[in-house]
């Protein structure tokens, strides 16, 4: 896997319990509004030591943990990020596990989703532009790999691949439900990861979850049921691996020309520039902009 270029800017959007990296330097705060309203807070852009990508820093949940899954602002999020000139997007993410196999404190490199979110905005092209972009391997192949490989690198136990089902929240789910996203195969539930890779898809970022798990939700006869504080207490030790893969795959880039993510748009708009309003323009120029230029 050939490395990426020192143009390459890594995005990490940080979960619960990660609201800053820690190793960031050359730290500058950037506040971006975009036509979706504002991020979940300031953007922190800075270099990583040793290495030759721009990173940038939005914690999902804002400082403080002031959003839930739901009131999270997710376009407004990745559209700043797109804004900032992202070119690789991370997420970590606080999970449960669904598998035996799986146990607190495993990471698992997610490869496919399942949306059981109920009332979320999870597109950019809801008014005036229609788009239909593939989603069929919502992951980026290239950078969940090297996510893997950071992760191995930690010597923690990761598991490459997995199915993340996007609950709604924010309570957490019911021994009925937990039982039924295990008969859908889901490996890892969490509530937060759609309609952000959705919209990363959209926005032709890749997109790729390191996913922190930190409980067997309410499935397992042997354990006790998900709650916030055990959450917190397997977070704080998933947090610090988490920040070694960050540094690690910023320092490591790959080459994401070829990923899928990067022309997801092509041949998907189905409204002519001709056929749409100069509203619906504006608030897609950012993304939209340059191919409506190109014709
Ligand atoms: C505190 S457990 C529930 C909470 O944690 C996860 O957040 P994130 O995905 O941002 O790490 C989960 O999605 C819930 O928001
Ligand atoms: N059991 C769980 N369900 C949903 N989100 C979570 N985040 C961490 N654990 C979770």
């Amino acid at each position: 896997m050939s490395a990426s270029g020192a143009g390459d800017v890594l995005a990490i959007i940080g979960g619960s319990g990660v609201y800053e990296m820690g190793w960031l330097e050359d730290v500058e705060e950037v506040s971006v509004s975009t036509p979706f309203g504002l991020p979940s807070d300031v953007v922190l852009r800075g270099r990583v030591k040793e290495g030759d990508a721009t990173v940038l820093f939005l914690p999902r949940h804002g400082r403080g943990h002031r959003f839930s899954p739901s009131t999270i602002n997710y376009r407004a999020n990745i559209c700043a990020l797109k804004m900032l000139g992202a070119t690789h997007v991370l997420s970590v993410s606080a999970v449960g596990s669904l598998r035996e196999d799986i146990a607190p404190g495993d990471l698992v490199v997610v490869d496919q989703f399942i949306d059981f979110t109920k009332r979320r905005i999870s597109t950019f092209f809801d008014e005036g532009v229609v788009a239909h972009v593939p989603f069929a391997d919502p992951v980026c192949p290239i950078l969940a790999s090297a996510v893997h490989d950071a992760a191995l690198a930690t010597g923690a136990r990761v598991h490459r691949g997995g199915t993340y089902v996007c609950i709604e929240g924010p309570q957490f789910s019911t021994r009925a439900e937990s039982r039924m996203f295990r008969t859908f195969g889901a490996h890892v539930i969490g509530m937060t990861n759609l309609p952000e890779a959705k919209l990363a898809r959209e926005a032709e970022l890749p997109y790729a979850t390191l996913a922190l798990t930190t409980d067997f939700d309410c499935w397992h006869v042997g354990e006790e049921a998900v709650s916030v504080e055990a959450v917190i207490t397997v977070l704080n030790r998933n947090i610090v691996v988490a920040r070694d893969v960050a540094k690690s795959l910023a320092r490591n880039l790959p080459d994401v020309s070829q990923s899928p993510a990067r022309h997801a748009l092509e041949k998907c708009i189905m409204t002519s520039a001709g056929a749409s309003s100069p509203d619906a323009e504006a608030r897609l120029e950012w993304l939209i902009g340059p191919r409506r230029k190109a014709g």
